[in-house]
Formats: structure tokens, C-alpha cells, sequence
């Protein structure tokens, strides 16, 4: 299946790291270092296209022109609770970043999401926004952080999940095209309950052993 708007990271160490994050005897402690290191790999490449501004700066030769990325222009947006869990993996990268928090929980039976708490810092012109939810199933979740954030006037908004499912992405894309998706792997489908298969069970869950 092939979507514009997805990036899927292939690499050889997010596969182990992901294979060791599906098993169902992987910990609290072990999965939550995983996902924090896989996201720093999607960081990687989902900051690519950032765009950086000449700094003049004094070597201890001579003086010269660098490149930096204007990271205070940046805010993440965890979806609580398990975008949590990725959000030390980019701040790490992105040291000086704002934090957006946004708590949605899908309703089990409409399958909606239901906002619970929203704390967006001030936006400038030109502002990125990373959406940060390890699943992505029926995209719904997302769908509504990506119409929060624009409500907000944020032109420039890039998701980063872990799993993803195709009906969700193609959910996303129908809305939002101009949103770019990265992910550690697109999986095969949801099951009748709208989980992630073969997924990984529920991140949240597994995140802060909750169940
Ligand atoms: O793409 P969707 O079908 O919307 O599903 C994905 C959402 O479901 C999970 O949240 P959950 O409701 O389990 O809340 P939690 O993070 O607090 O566990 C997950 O963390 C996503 O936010
Ligand atoms: O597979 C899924 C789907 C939604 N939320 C999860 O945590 N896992
Ligand atoms: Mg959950």
C-alpha cells in the first residue's frame, strides 16, 4: 500500500528495537527505553526538512557562518497518555522545544476521541509542530490533535507514530494531505475492536502498567 503523505523509517535497528516492544513479555521499563530510542531515530529523519538560519560565530580560528535550527519556533504535542512516551526521545533532540500537552482517550464503544485537557503554549509565524502518539488505528485521535493544532493558525504540523494503520493513515490523508506522517512501521489492519494487528497490544497500558 502506498500513501504520499507516509514515511515509514526502515532501518534495522528500529526493527529489533520494535520486534523487542511487540512481545508480550517485554516490561514497563524495557518498552518505555525502546520507545524513547526509536523515537529518536524518527526524529532523525522527521526534522530533515526543518529549516535552519545562519548564525555568524567565532571559531578559534576565524570567524564563520553555521547553521541552526530555530528550536524555540518548535513545539511537540504529545496526545496523553501514551505520547508521553515518546516525548523525551525528540526533546532530547530538540533541547529547547515548547511542550503542547493534549489528553484524548478514545471512547471504546463510538470509537471517538474524547478531550479531556488541552495546554497549548503561544504559536509564532512559521511554527512546527510535532503531534506525538505511538498508535495510530483508526486515526481518529490524531485527525482531531491536527484540527486542534490548525485551529491555532500552525501551518506546519508533522505526526510521528510508532504503529500505524492503513485505515488510519488514509483517514488522515483524506483531511490532511499537507500533514506528513512518519512511522516505525505501517502494520497490517485493525482487528474488530479497532486495535492494531499484529500491534503491539495497548501502548498506554503497557507504558504505565495500567492493566
Ligand atoms: O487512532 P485511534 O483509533 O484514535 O487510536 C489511537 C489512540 O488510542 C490510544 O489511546 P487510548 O484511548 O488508549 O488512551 P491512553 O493513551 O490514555 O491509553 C492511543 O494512544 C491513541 O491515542
Ligand atoms: O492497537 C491499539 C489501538 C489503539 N490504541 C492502542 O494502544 N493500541
Ligand atoms: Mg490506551
Amino acid at each position: 500500500m502506498k500513501f504520499s503523505n507516509l514515511t515509514v523509517v526502515e532501518h534495522p535497528l528500529i526493527k529489533h528495537k520494535l520486534t523487542i516492544m511487540r512481545n508480550k513479555e517485554t516490561g514497563p521499563k524495557e518498552f518505555r527505553e525502546l520507545l524513547k530510542e526509536i523515537t529518536q531515530l524518527l526524529t532523525y529523519e522527521a526534522t530533515r526538512n526543518l529549516p535552519t538560519i545562519n548564525v555568524k560565530i567565532e571559531t578559534p580560528i576565524q570567524t564563520t557562518v553555521g547553521e541552526m535550527v530555530e528550536d524555540k519556533k518548535i513545539t511537540i504535542v504529545p496526545i496523553l497518555r501514551a505520547g508521553l512516551g515518546m516525548m523525551d526521545g525528540i526533546l532530547s533532540l530538540v533541547p529547547n522545544a515548547s511542550i503542547g500537552f493534549l489528553g484524548i482517550y478514545r471512547d471504546p464503544d463510538s470509537l471517538k476521541p474524547v478531550e479531556y485537557y488541552l495546554k497549548f503554549p503561544p504559536f509564532s509565524e512559521n511554527h512546527y509542530v510535532f503531534i506525538v502518539d505511538p498508535m495510530l488505528a483508526t486515526g481518529f485521535s490524531i485527525r482531531y490533535a491536527i484540527k486542534k493544532v490548525k485551529e491555532f493558525g500552525v501551518k506546519n504540523i508533522i505526526v510521528m507514530s510508532l504503529l500505524s494503520a492503513p485505515e488510519g493513515i488514509k483517514n488522515i490523508e483524506e483531511d490532511y494531505p499537507d500533514v506528513k506522517i512518519y512511522t516505525a512501521s505501517l502494520d497490517e489492519k485493525l482487528n474488530d475492536h479497532a486495535y492494531i494487528i499484529p500491534g503491539l497490544g495497548d501502548a498506554g497500558d503497557r507504558l504505565f502498567r495500567t492493566k
